[in-house]
């Protein structure tokens, strides 16, 4: 693949931190040591149990370059995203001797790079990291603007930073290995940019769904390139999720209470896809969104396998789970809605009814 072929999406810098290129492509190794550059000694390729091979192959690749690679293996998925792994990364930092001008590499899904990230901006209290996703939601979503953390049981992701990475590498070629289920709650996460920015996105699911849930699919670059096109867009202004960056968790207050109910053992993308079925009925009950809108919500979340309904019983600890999500304020709900298609804005503090009412909708 020659250079022209990489396409190149830019992140403004903000809040002292500095812009940053996502590159999608094949075969962007090469672009990896650029980015690592020569003030670095030592380099940390976290990397999960399934790309045990490719973070060797990493990391001897720039052990050749003269750096002092180390491929540092953590458990596949959210298991890694616990307080546990984070010591365990800081352990392996020190024995090292990582310094501040030494860099993190967050090889793998989202899981990861957010394990990654967060170890990189508290260790030291903060030391540059690259981004390499390995699937469809790290590309399009997690491994772009600079969110990172970990779980506690009491909820997702409660424990982070913003620390945005130095460089993101989408290398298409490594969804190839990528199971379908793992493929398929991407898919999630590029429908939510279609729901909250882009409609185009939506248009290229429905004109054939069974070949976007591949990424053999004829439209997978494009989908790809537009959902962090949406993504770097949106935290380009707002990097700390001060106002228009809550857009992003279309579908998150309702998902992330069903993650971690089932104490994450859930992939992201189905919890958010009955998320957003949820913020739509939401928005409709609201008398915000018309009916066709939220209706298409359905529509294209089934059409590529994604769950539309959540068990009724679950309610009152979904409920108390919403409460801590992290656009709370104070006692008050909030939750992103539509007004329309690509028109976001917030629903605080809805009556208990509503929300009962939409959770009726998605509990069957
Ligand atoms: N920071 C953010 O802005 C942000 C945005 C969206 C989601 N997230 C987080 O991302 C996480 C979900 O990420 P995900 O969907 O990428 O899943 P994941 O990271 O949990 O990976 C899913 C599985 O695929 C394996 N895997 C990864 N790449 C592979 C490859 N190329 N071939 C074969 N197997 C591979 C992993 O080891 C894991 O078992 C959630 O924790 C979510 O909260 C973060
Ligand atoms: O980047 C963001 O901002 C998002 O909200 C993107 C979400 O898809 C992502 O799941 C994020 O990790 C959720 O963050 P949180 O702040 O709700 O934990
Ligand atoms: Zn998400």
């Amino acid at each position: 693949m020659s250079d022209a072929d990489v396409v190149r999406i830019q992140v403004a810098g903000s809040d002292g931190h500095a812009p940053y290129e996502v590159l999608i492509g094949h075969q962007l190794l090469g672009e990896l040591a650029p980015l690592i550059g020569p003030k670095a000694k030592r380099v940390a390729i976290i990397h999960p149990e399934a790309l045990e091979a490719t973070g060797e192959a990493i990391r001897e690749d720039l052990a050749a370059q003269g750096y002092e690679a180390i491929a540092l293996q953590v458990p596949n998925a959210e298991d890694a995203k616990s307080a546990e792994v984070a010591a365990y990364c800081w352990s392996v930092l020190g024995q090292t001797g990582f310094t501040r001008s030494d860099v993190v590499v967050g090889l793998g899904g989202g899981s990861t790079t957010d394990l990654a990230g967060f170890v990189a901006a508290t260790w030291l209290r903060g030391v540059r990291w690259i981004s390499v996703p390995t699937t469809l939601l790290g590309m399009v979503d997690a491994a772009v603007g600079g969110k990172t953390g970990i779980n506690i049981a009491e909820g997702k992701n409660m424990v982070g930073a913003f620390h945005p990475p130095a460089g993101v590498l989408a290398d298409l070629g490594t969804l190839e290995t990528l199971g379908k289920h793992d493929y398929v709650s991407g898919l999630a996460e590029v429908i939510k940019a279609g729901f909250i920015a882009d409609p185009v996105i939506l248009d290229l699911v429905e004109a054939d769904p069974e070949a976007a849930t591949t990424p053999a699919g004829p439209h997978t670059l494009e989908l790809i390139r537009r959902a962090i096109q949406v993504k770097a867009d949106v935290v380009s202004g707002d990097l700390k999720e001060s106002g228009r960056r809550e857009i992003l968790n279309y579908g998150h207050t309702l998902g992330h209470a069903i993650e971690r109910n089932e104490r994450y053992k859930w992939r992201h993308g189905a919890a958010i896809s009955i998320g957003m079925v949820f913020a739509a009925e939401l928005g409709r009950l609201a008398g915000r969104l018309d009916d066709a809108t939220a209706d298409r919500h359905r529509a294209v979340l089934a059409s590529v396998g994604l769950p539309l309904t959540y068990r009724a019983d679950a309610w009152p600890k979904l409920l108390d789970a919403m409460k801590i999500d992290k656009k709370s304020r104070g006692d008050l709900l909030r939750f992103v809605v539509l007004d329309g298609l690509a028109k976001t804005s917030i629903l605080e503090g809805p009556d208990p009814s509503v929300l009962v009412a939409a959770y009726g909708e998605v509990s069957g």
